[in-house]
């Protein structure tokens, strides 16, 4: 393989496109090979893998598509997946490497195993679990990417899925609250590039973990980082925790 690599951006002007495309710019190695938005049609041939930072619709149809081709990899950072979508992603993955992650940052991804590590050792009977999202005022899916990643990492810290704990949102009078669920709140306003808080409260005390992103050029790095990454690997979903090594074998 040729240490330089093509690359296409799928959602290209948009605020994560442009920021795929100054990290890539920073890069010796890369070719940016292809630019495409919606009603366009990429020529995949072109690219070893293809970042997509676009919407849950367009990425389900851009994985059909390569994976009916054999290529390129994906990498995917949109969001806002129904189950429906999640099985069409997996699907393509047993043709092509797909990772695919709701946030591309080292700090969240280090913030998922801590929130495992600590809803296995708080009893679900006495410790709740909230998690609070916030971002900019033009985000259309809730909750976050990041917000259900971080739901899951603490279901299966529970030894659930986080199907099962998911509550209801609280909206109006209702039943109080459900021992062991695990509760979601979102904020929309102006510019907020991604605030994720998951708070764990006892009768006497609450533990909190949280992460801010500064800059959305974070996650942009992470996404090149996981295409170089993705583009020697066979089929396959993988994710950021396997890009960075984390995945316990
Ligand atoms: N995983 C992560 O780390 C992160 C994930 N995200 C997620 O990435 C996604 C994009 O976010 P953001 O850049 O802020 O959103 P924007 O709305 O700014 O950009 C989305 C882009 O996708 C394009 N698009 C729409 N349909 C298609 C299609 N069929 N093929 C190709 N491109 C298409 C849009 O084009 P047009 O304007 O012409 O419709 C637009 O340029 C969201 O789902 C967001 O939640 C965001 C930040 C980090
Ligand atoms: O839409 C965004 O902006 C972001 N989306 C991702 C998510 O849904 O978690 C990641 C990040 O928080 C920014």
């Amino acid at each position: 393989m040729s240490d330089l690599f093509h690359v296409g951006i799928s959602g290209a002007r948009g605020r994560m496109g442009r920021a795929v495309s100054q990290a890539l710019d920073a890069r010796d190695d890369v070719v940016v090979a292809v630019r495409f938005d919606w009603g366009e049609t990429p020529d995949l041939s072109l690219c070893d893998v293809v970042i997509d930072f676009s919407t849950a619709e367009a990425s389900v149809a851009l994985a059909r598509i390569a994976a009916e081709r054999g290529g390129p990899a994906l990498v995917i950072g949109s969001t806002g997946f129904s189950p429906e979508q999640d099985k069409e992603i997996a699907r393509a993955a047993e043709r092509i490497a797909i990772v695919r992650s709701g946030n591309f940052s080292l700090g969240v991804n280090i913030l998922i195993g801590l929130v495992e590590h600590a809803a296995q050792r708080l009893d679900a009977r006495d410790w709740d679990i909230e998690i609070a999202e916030a971002h900019h005022r033009k985000k259309v899916d809730a909750p976050s990417g990041t917000a259900l990643m971080l739901g899951e990492a603490a279901a299966a810290g529970r030894g659930r899925d986080l199907a099962d704990l998911r509550s209801p949102p609280y909206d109006g009078v209702g039943e109080p609250r459900e021992t062991g669920r695990i509760g979601f709140s979102s904020i929309r306003a102006g510019g907020i590039v991604g605030e994720h808080t998951v708070l764990f409260a006892s009768e006497d005390e609450v533990v909190t973990l949280s992460h801010s992103a500064i800059d959305r050029s974070l996650f942009a790095k992470g996404a090149v980082a996981a295409a170089a990454w993705a583009r020697s690997r066979g089929p396959g979903l993988y994710d950021m925790q396997d890009v960075l090594g984390f995945r316990q074998a």
